[in-house]
Parts: C-alpha cells; sequence; structure tokens
C-alpha cells in the first residue's frame, strides 16, 4: 500500500452503521437475491469504514470433502470487500485480489466477515478482510484487495445487455 493516501470520509448518502447495505445489483452472485445459484451474502455497513457479512456454507459449496471451495470463499472476499468502497463514494471493480486460508472451513459452519477499507489513493481504494466462525481473533482466512473507482454506466454500457436483469431493468441501467 503507498505511504500518501487521500483523507477517508464517510459518503453523505452511504447506509448508516448496522444498516443491511443495499445489493449492487440484484443478479450478483454474491450477494444478489436474483442470482439463481448465488452466494447469497447479506451485508451490514460498519462504524466508519467497515462492512461485514454473513454467509452459510452450503453442500453445494464444497470443494474438498466436507469443506468450502476455495475460489467459493475468494468470490465471498471479493463480493464483500468490493463492497466498502461504497461506505466513502462510487462504485469501484476489483483488480487485485489476494487470499490467505488458514484453515478448512466444514460444510455446514456460518461463516462471518470482515472488510475494512485501509485507505484510498486517487482512485484506488485499498482493503483487508477476515473470515472466521466465531471467534475473529481467529481467523479461518484473511484477504487483501484493491479496487478502483468506476463510473457504473459507462463501464457496465458494452455489457448490460448480457445481464440476467429483467429488460425494464436494463432500460433503467441504459437510461441517461
Ligand atoms: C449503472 C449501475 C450499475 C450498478 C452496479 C454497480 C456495481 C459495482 C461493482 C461492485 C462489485 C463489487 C464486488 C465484486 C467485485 C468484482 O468482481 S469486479 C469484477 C472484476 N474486475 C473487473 O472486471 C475490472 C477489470 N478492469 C478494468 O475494467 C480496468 O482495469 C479499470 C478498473 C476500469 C481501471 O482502468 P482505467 O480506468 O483505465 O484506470 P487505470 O489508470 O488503468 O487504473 C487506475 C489506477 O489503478 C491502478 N491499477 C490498475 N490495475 C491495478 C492492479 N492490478 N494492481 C494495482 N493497481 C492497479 C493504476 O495503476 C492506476 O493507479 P494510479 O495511476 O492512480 O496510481
Amino acid at each position: 500500500m503507498p505511504t500518501e493516501l487521500d483523507p477517508l470520509e464517510r459518503h453523505p448518502k452511504a447506509v448508516g452503521p448496522g444498516e443491511q447495505m443495499r445489493m449492487h445489483n440484484s443478479t450478483c452472485f454474491g450477494c444478489g437475491e436474483q442470482s439463481p445459484a448465488g452466494l447469497r451474502l447479506k451485508m451490514f455497513a460498519g462504524d466508519d469504514f467497515f462492512v461485514t457479512a454473513t454467509m452459510e456454507v452450503e453442500s453445494r459449496f464444497e470443494g474438498g470433502p466436507g469443506v468450502i471451495h476455495g475460489g467459493i470463499l475468494s468470490t465471498a472476499f471479493d463480493d464483500v470487500m468490493g463492497m466498502a468502497p461504497l461506505l466513502i463514494g462510487p462504485s469501484a471493480v476489483t483488480v487485485h485480489l489476494e487470499v490467505d486460508y488458514r484453515r478448512p472451513i466444514p460444510i455446514g459452519s456460518t461463516l462471518q466477515f470482515r472488510a475494512d477499507i485501509m485507505g484510498r489513493q486517487r482512485r484506488k481504494v485499498y482493503t483487508e478482510a477476515i473470515a472466521h466462525i466465531g471467534d475473529p481473533d481467529d481467523p479461518v482466512a484473511t484477504a487483501h484487495a484493491i479496487f478502483v473507482t468506476i463510473r457504473a454506466r459507462e463501464h457496465f454500457a458494452a455489457h448490460v445487455e448480457n445481464s440476467q436483469l429483467s429488460d425494464d431493468d436494463k432500460r433503467r441501467l441504459r437510461a441517461p
């Protein structure tokens, strides 16, 4: 992370501490309620610059026998950390993601996440996160990521047509 960082300020329209955060896209594999096979992450805004989330580790997420697939966990980290920039401003997309897997995560457990914004420099937002099963001081995995803020309409304009969103929603996203 760079040493020269911009000051962090909570966005006036950000969800209040303790409130559930709105899905950034209802068909998102991570948090969307309309994603047919998604992770259904539930996210909550914390004080200052963090987000928390929970996820039930369902048997369909199995990788090794009886434990979560590592790619599923990294997807969950990506989505939870990707929510954090919304506390300080516009949407941001992942440009870099790294995960440290510390312990196997059993199917049937409830994973809890916390993602913190570590700093911001221009459009780059640096985040870190932990996943635990009840004891935040004993994480089962940790992650770091860099997000870059975007103008969402422009960024997705060429791709909205491929979305699973309804035609009405797609028309709204294309509206000026
Ligand atoms: C209309 C309403 C829709 C609603 C809906 C909204 C949804 C809002 C999404 C939320 C989603 C969250 C949860 C899922 C998160 C994903 O899964 S996102 C999906 C995966 N990620 C992507 O597809 C991103 C693909 N990459 C890109 O499109 C382009 O690289 C970007 C991000 C637009 C940046 O390109 P660019 O605008 O040309 O900017 P660029 O100058 O290259 O980079 C900007 C800065 O980032 C740095 N940078 C770029 N890449 C890297 C890197 N890999 N490592 C380090 N630094 C980097 C550059 O060096 C530069 O830094 P500075 O010059 O300021 O020092």
